[in-house]
């Protein structure tokens, strides 16, 4: 099929309040083309798609769709869906406890004599998902099925309404390897139909797998476009940074366990939690960074929530320091010394209306207790630190965090975490979402935590990540504590072994 254009946008500017968040940029789609929309966080990536979609209005510029003579300018995501561009997002969009085949036809519903004709609705629904190869119960609710199936079910109702663009912001963010496979042959049959698809990631593996062309952003600026083929993976990194990239082998190895301890800061014996996680015994030595690993859904999150208290655990001892604890929340565990950075941050961490400086602050304020308000310098003192340290773009301290880029929002909860000087740290996933030079220093400062004694807990999907920062890794299988690694054990296939089942010894 020729690749005609179905998209183009030119000179596209946007500015925020202090903040050029596009500036003239160029971006071209063809038909039957999947291109990576990629750039660190900030980049403004999300800002485009918002620009495309009418979620955001433009300063300047021009947007042409194929099959229209004149430019366009979408005002709501209504809009640009009758223009053919629809977008499914990281969280779908969808009503859980309507059938799938509701979802699929909501707002469209074939009639009979005014009422819906469900027997027609249902026969399309399926129709519609074997071309696509589900073939699953369309008479089921929604919340029944995965969330990797949800997002393919909401991308067949967007394909189904209107197919020319096509637009997946994060869309494997939470997905194992699994689903994303199934997602990325979804993508391939769509681009086959001629769909053309904008897919917004920050994962090099999955560009180099499925796009054909990426276009990188930089502070708001065009870098280019680029063939997949022809741009090699570390000239990508390097166009997204803005500079040379031989960071990542640095930390490698270099001194991750701190010379060894045999104080045990993290004591847990048969620690469980009926039909969350079987109970297990772990230590955890001071100044290590033991890592958690098993496929999603292994009970990983699981596992350190029931440390933290975030989840009670109905049986077993915690012992904190060598003492006995009972966490019964959070404000416990955090006044033993622990802190925990959740997964699922835009429900359990960020405060979208708070500034950037109170999201910050809140953790240690919570620490010291109401009646010890954290004087104003002193906030300004702290902010300003993990703003620095931890490089997060924001106009100003006093910016609401809900106006921060996705990435930036996540460095923002960090710092809260960080800022209560714990003794034991939980990260989970703490790099996701994160562009490749934020993750790079995230790393090193984990490596560098450790060394200066705190005990961490990493928990994170990418194996090369976990290689790079652990001394150590217990890991998960169908909710229980299988095996432990040790460091000389710490490589791909051990570990690839150790998810599947295999077994750890040779
Ligand atoms: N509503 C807003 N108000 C003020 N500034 C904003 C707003 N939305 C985005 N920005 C700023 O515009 C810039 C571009 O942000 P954008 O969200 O497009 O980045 P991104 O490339 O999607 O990043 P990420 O990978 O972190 O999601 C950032 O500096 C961000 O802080």
């Amino acid at each position: 099929m020729p690749n005609e254009i179905v998209l183009s946008m030119k000179n596209i500017s946007k500015t925020f309040p202090g903040v050029r968040a596009l500036d003239h940029v160029d971006f071209t789609l063809r038909s039957g083309e999947i291109h990576a929309l990629m750039g660190e966080n900030g980049a403004g990536k999300s800002t485009l798609i918002k620009v495309l979609t009418g979620v955001e209005e433009f300063e300047s510029g021009e947007i042409k769709i194929e099959g229209e003579s004149q430019m366009i300018i979408n005002h709501s995501p209504q809009e640009a869906q009758e223009h053919g561009i629809s977008t499914v997002y990281q969280e779908v969009n969808l009503c859980p406890n309507l059938s799938v085949a509701e979802n699929l036809f909501i707002g469209r519903e074939p009639k009979r004599a005014g009422l819906i004709d469900w027997k027609t609705m249902n026969r399309k629904a399926a129709e519609l998902l074997s071309k696509l190869d589900m073939n699953i119960d369309v008479t089921k609710a929604l919340e029944n099925y995965s969330i990797a199936l949800q997002q393919m079910i909401a991308i067949a109702r967007a394909v189904d309404m209107s197919a020319k663009v096509l637009i997946l912001d994060e869309p494997t963010s939470s997905l194992d390897d699994n689903e994303v496979e199934k997602l990325f042959r979804l993508m391939k049959r769509l681009k086959a139909d001629g769909v053309g698809i904008i897919f917004v990631t920050h994962f090099l593996e999955q560009v180099y797998e499925v796009c054909d062309k990426i276009t990188v952003l930089r502070n708001g600026g065009l870098v280019g476009e680029y063939e997949v083929e022809k741009l090699p993976r570390v000239q990508l990194v390097a166009k997204m940074m803005g500079k040379d990239f031989d960071d990542l082998e640095a930390i490698k190895k270099e001194g991750k366990t701190a010379g060894k301890s045999s104080e045990a800061v993290i004591d847990a014996k048969g620690i469980g939690r009926q039909g969350t996680i079987k109970p297990y015994d772990l230590q955890i030595y001071k100044g290590e960074v033991i890592g958690l690993t098993g496929l999603l859904g292994s009970g990983r999150s699981e596992l350190a929530r029931s440390l933290y208290g975030a989840d009670k655990p109905d049986s077993g001892e915690l012992k904190v320091n060598g003492k006995t604890v009972v966490l019964h929340t959070p404000l416990d565990a955090m006044m033993a010394g622990m802190a925990y950075l959740p997964e699922n941050r835009k429900e359990e961490g960020i405060v979208a209306d708070l500034s950037v400086r109170e999201n910050l602050i809140l953790a240690l304020q919570a620490k010291r207790g109401m009646f010890h308000p954290i004087g104003s310098k002193e906030q300004e003192e702290l902010a300003n630190k993990y703003v620095k340290l931890l490089q997060i773009k924001t106009a100003s301290l006093d910016t609401p965090v809900r106006s921060l880029s996705g990435g930036n929002q996540q460095k923002v909860i960090l710092g809260r975490w960080l800022l209560t000087d714990p003794d034991f740290l939980i990260l989970d996933e703490p790099t996701r979402g994160i562009d490749v030079g934020t993750k790079t220093e995230i790393q090193k400062l984990v490596v560098q935590l450790a060394k200066e004694g705190v005990t961490v807990m990493f928990i994170s999907s990418e194996i090369e990540e976990m290689i790079r920062t652990c001394s150590r890794m217990a890991v998960l299988r169908d909710r229980e504590k299988v095996s432990e690694l040790m460091e000389d054990e710490l490589d791909q296939n051990h570990i690839m072994k150790a998810i599947a089942g295999g077994g750890t010894d040779e």
